[in-house]
């Protein structure tokens, strides 16, 4: 479980997060939500610790981040796994050259070992076959599987993900959330996930804290969400008519 308790954090005398506490769940999804320009992702580089608040904790198990010396800070590392936007692998390495990154980096495993560790997770996300082809090579959808196959190769506690849909169709899209709720669930990581796509949010959301305007503003989950009165969160994720149109049916359906 990460904690954070009270986070603020200002760029030039502007706070963009003020008194921020969320709890993020081991062994679910967890989803930060937001407007644009809410704040979500300085809470996610806060988490990970690229960007340093000015005030407050945020526990990992208990952990605080912010008080960590530099070998506690790198053993955490090997405990997360990053999605980035956009995928971000490395153009020159194969599918399986990517994924043995982070293994070469942070383990001591030898060729064999990180070959086998690295296949295991391209086999995992649905990608056997696939070591010898180069990013470019494969389609936005199997690039976002690489991508999350390397960083659950170290086997993390706890893994981020920044807008995983992004760039991808509605129905990859779905693929790619599936995926990493069976992979929260399998492996009982605590997954937090930075996103604007309602489908994820109806979908795959077991605790969704929503930032609004620096604030959270409420947490609750897929289920809870249809029938919150935060006018804040309902003209968020109601906003679009299709949405709108399913929050009116669900309602109907509960009072029969
Ligand atoms: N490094 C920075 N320097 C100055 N201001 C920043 C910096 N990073 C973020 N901000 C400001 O902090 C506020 C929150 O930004 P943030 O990127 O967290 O929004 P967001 O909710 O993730 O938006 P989006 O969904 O569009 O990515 C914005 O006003 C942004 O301009």
């Amino acid at each position: 479980m990460i904690e954070v308790k009270d986070i603020e954090k200002s760029f030039d005398g502007v706070k963009v997060l003020k008194g921020v506490s969320a709890t993020f769940e081991t062994g679910k999804v967890n989803l930060i939500i937001g407007q644009s320009g809410s704040g979500k992702t300085v809470l996610m580089k806060s988490l990970v610790g690229l960007v340093r608040p000015e005030h407050g904790e945020i526990l990992y198990d208990r952990r605080d981040l912010m008080t960590m010396g530099r070998e506690q800070l790198r053993h955490l590392r090997t405990e997360i796994g990053m999605l980035f936007q956009g995928s971000a692998l490395f153009d020159s390495e194969t599918v399986l050259g990517n994924v043995e990154f982070p293994i070469m980096m942070y383990t001591g495993m030898s060729l064999a070992e990180r070959r086998e560790r690295a296949r295991f997770c391209l086999e995992r996300v649905g990608l056997k076959g696939a070591d010898d082809k180069y990013p470019s090579e494969i389609s936005g959808g199997m690039q976002k599987r690489v991508a999350i196959a390397r960083a659950i190769a170290l086997n993390p506690k706890y893994l981020f993900c920044d807008e995983p849909n992004s760039g991808l169709d509605p129905k990859t899209s779905i693929l790619i959330d599936e995926l990493l709720y069976d992979i929260t669930h399998e492996y009982g990581i605590t997954t937090v996930i930075n996103t604007h796509d309602m489908n994820s949010v109806l979908g795959i959301g077991e605790n969704i804290v929503f930032i609004n305007k620096g604030h959270r503003e409420w947490v609750g989950n897929k289920e809870l969400i249809y029938t919150t009165t935060n006018e804040a969160l309902t003209d968020f994720v109601f906003a679009n008519d299709l949405f709108q149109k399913v929050r009116s049916y669900v309602l109907e359906h509960a009072h029969k």
